[in-house]
This record gives C-alpha cells, sequence and structure tokens, in this order.
C-alpha cells in the first residue's frame, strides 16, 4: 500500500507550488486514478512517488516503510511507465526485455521465462523480433507495460497510460490493465481520458492546482453530483443540470423552452463541475 503524507512541491526557481499539501491512502491490489486538469500537478507527484523528485516537504511510505532513494527494497516494489515514449527504436522487442534485465540485475534464465509470459500476456511475441521503430503506437505501449512488469513490482504506476492511441487499442490496454489488477497488482494512473478512469479506477482523487479536491469512488462522485443529467441549448450554448431522481430531471425538463437531452450522469460532469466552480477543498 502507499501512503502519501502530507506531500508537498515547490519548483524552487519558479517558486510554483505544483503539489500542495497532498495526503492520500492507496491500498494494496485497488485501483486508482488521478485526474486533474493541465498543470494540476499529477506528474510531479507521481515523479515524487517513484523517487525521481524529492518532496519539499512530507514523506511517502510504502507498505508502511518511509520511502528514500536509498531504499531499494521499496524502490523495487514500484515501476513507472512515463509519458514520454522511452524506447530504443533500434532495438528488438526481445533485446528491450534484455536490456531491461540486465538494469536490474535479473538472472538470464529469470528473464526469458518472464519475456515469454509477458509478450504472451500483451500479444506480441509473434513481433518479438521486429524493431520498435516498426511497432505501432499501441504496441509500443504495451512493450513499455511488459518493460515495466519484467522486476514484477507490487504497484505499477501510469502517467497517460492511453495518450495518443485510437479506441481500440486503449480497450485492449484497458483489459490489460483490469487482468493485472485482478491478479492483486496495485495500480496507479493519470489520466484526461474521464470514461477511462470511470471504467477502470475503484477510486479517483481529483487534483487541482496541487490539492486534492476530491476523493471518492466515481459511482459517489457522481451520485453526490445527481446521477441524472439534462442538457439544454439556449441558442449559444449547453448547459447541464443534474438532479437526483428521473421523475426530478423531467420536472425540470418540462418546465423549460430550450431543447434538452436526459441522459446519465459521468464522472466527467463530475469533473467539469469541480473545475469549472473554483474548487472548494474538502
Ligand atoms: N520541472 C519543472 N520546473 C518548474 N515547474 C514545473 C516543472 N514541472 C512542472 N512544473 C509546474 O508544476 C505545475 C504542475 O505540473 P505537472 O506537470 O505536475 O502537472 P500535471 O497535472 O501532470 O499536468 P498535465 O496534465 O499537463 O501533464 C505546473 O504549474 C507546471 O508548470
Amino acid at each position: 500500500m502507499i501512503d502519501i503524507i502530507h506531500v508537498s512541491k515547490t519548483y524552487p526557481k519558479q517558486q510554483v507550488k505544483a503539489v500542495d499539501d497532498v495526503s492520500l491512502h492507496i491500498d494494496s491490489g485497488e485501483f486508482f486514478g488521478l485526474l486533474g486538469p493541465n498543470g494540476a500537478g499529477k506528474t510531479t507527484l507521481i515523479r515524487i512517488l517513484v523517487t525521481l523528485l524529492l518532496p519539499t516537504s512530507g514523506e511517502v511510505q510504502i507498505n508502511n516503510q518511509v520511502l528514500t532513494r536509498k531504499r531499494a527494497d521499496l524502490k523495487k516494489k514500484l515501476s513507472i511507465i512515463t509519458q514520454e515514449n522511452s524506447l530504443r527504436y533500434d532495438m528488438t522487442l526481445d533485446q528491450v526485455m534484455e536490456w531491461q534485465a540486465r538494469l536490474y540485475h535479473i538472472p538470464l534464465a529469470v528473464m526469458r521465462e518472464r519475456r515469454e509470459e509477458l509478450l504472451d500476456f500483451c500479444g506480441l511475441t509473434e513481433h518479438r523480433k521486429k524493431t520498435v521503430r516498426k511497432l505501432s503506437g499501441g504496441m509500443k505501449r504495451k512493450l513499455m507495460l511488459c518493460r515495466a512488469l519484467l522486476t514484477d513490482p507490487e504497484i505499477l504506476i501510469l502517467d497517460e497510460p492511453t495518450i495518443g492511441l485510437d479506441p481500440a487499442s486503449r480497450r485492449q490496454m484497458w483489459d490489460l490493465l483490469r487482468r493485472l489488477n485482478e491478479k492483486g497488482l496495485t495500480v496507479l494512473m493519470t489520466t484526461h481520458y474521464i470514461e477511462e478512469a470511470q471504467s477502470l479506477c475503484q477510486r479517483v482523487a481529483l487534483i487541482n492546482k496541487g490539492k486534492v479536491v476530491r476523493l471518492d469512488t466515481p459511482a459517489e462522485l457522481i451520485s453526490q453530483l445527481g446521477p441524472v443529467a439534462v442538457d439544454e441549448f439556449d441558442g449559444s450554448q449547453t448547459r447541464s443540470s443534474f438532479f437526483p431522481t428521473k421523475e426530478e430531471a423531467l420536472a425540470y425538463a418540462e418546465s423549460i423552452t430550450n431543447k434538452f437531452n436526459m441522459r446519465s450522469t459521468t464522472l466527467e460532469d463530475v469533473f467539469l463541475d469541480i473545475v469549472g466552480s473554483g474548487l472548494e477543498v474538502v
């Protein structure tokens, strides 16, 4: 499990407070989402989680032990997939995995066995002799997933795992992540695709200006806003209103003259409501 305890980060030169007193507890086996607009502090927070950045104050604990750069035993439990494609284009898939094994001192025999399993799991076995430059965007993402799993982490951290992927590749990645989570892997991810968070995450934290402004299950966040939405177009823009029941939504819809559409509220509505409302902190 991960405990983020009163973590703040100020970038000294710019004096930007990117993360502002964030505390979060993420259980073992949880699928957890960090959502927030551009510049909210999500990437900074996950870089702190994997000790790529040091917090200005506060600490991170893994299984109740303080994480520092020197704690190789704790760092081994975490694996990160960053937003950037960090693969070498001249390497084959097999070579990418071998390279990773050497970096992490994984014995060759162990690497071979895991590589077979992981390439098969991600549906990449038939492409193993190709160089990275010949892979599609979706395949590259899957290879980054295989590489991140080679060290057999307890916690997988993903920064925008499906950015730039087409809908089919995105759903394939969702299935892989779901299956990994079902096997017990703790998953923490950031995403701008709110329907992705709604579909995958057991809990989400909404972050803005470095602070956690909401933390709950997607279903609870939707229920708090009102599970039935009425969109009305007033001739220049669409406005959404939210209601606890269909009856109340219908009563409202009948009282207006604008064209309307009634639908289920989504996590995206919650996100837009919070981000657009000046954000009161919980
Ligand atoms: N290396 C850096 N030096 C100075 N300021 C930075 C640095 N990295 C990020 N920031 C600033 O910190 C704040 C948080 O940025 P961060 O990248 O963590 O946000 P984010 O939520 O991940 O954004 P996005 O969704 O766009 O990836 C922003 O104001 C950003 O400009």
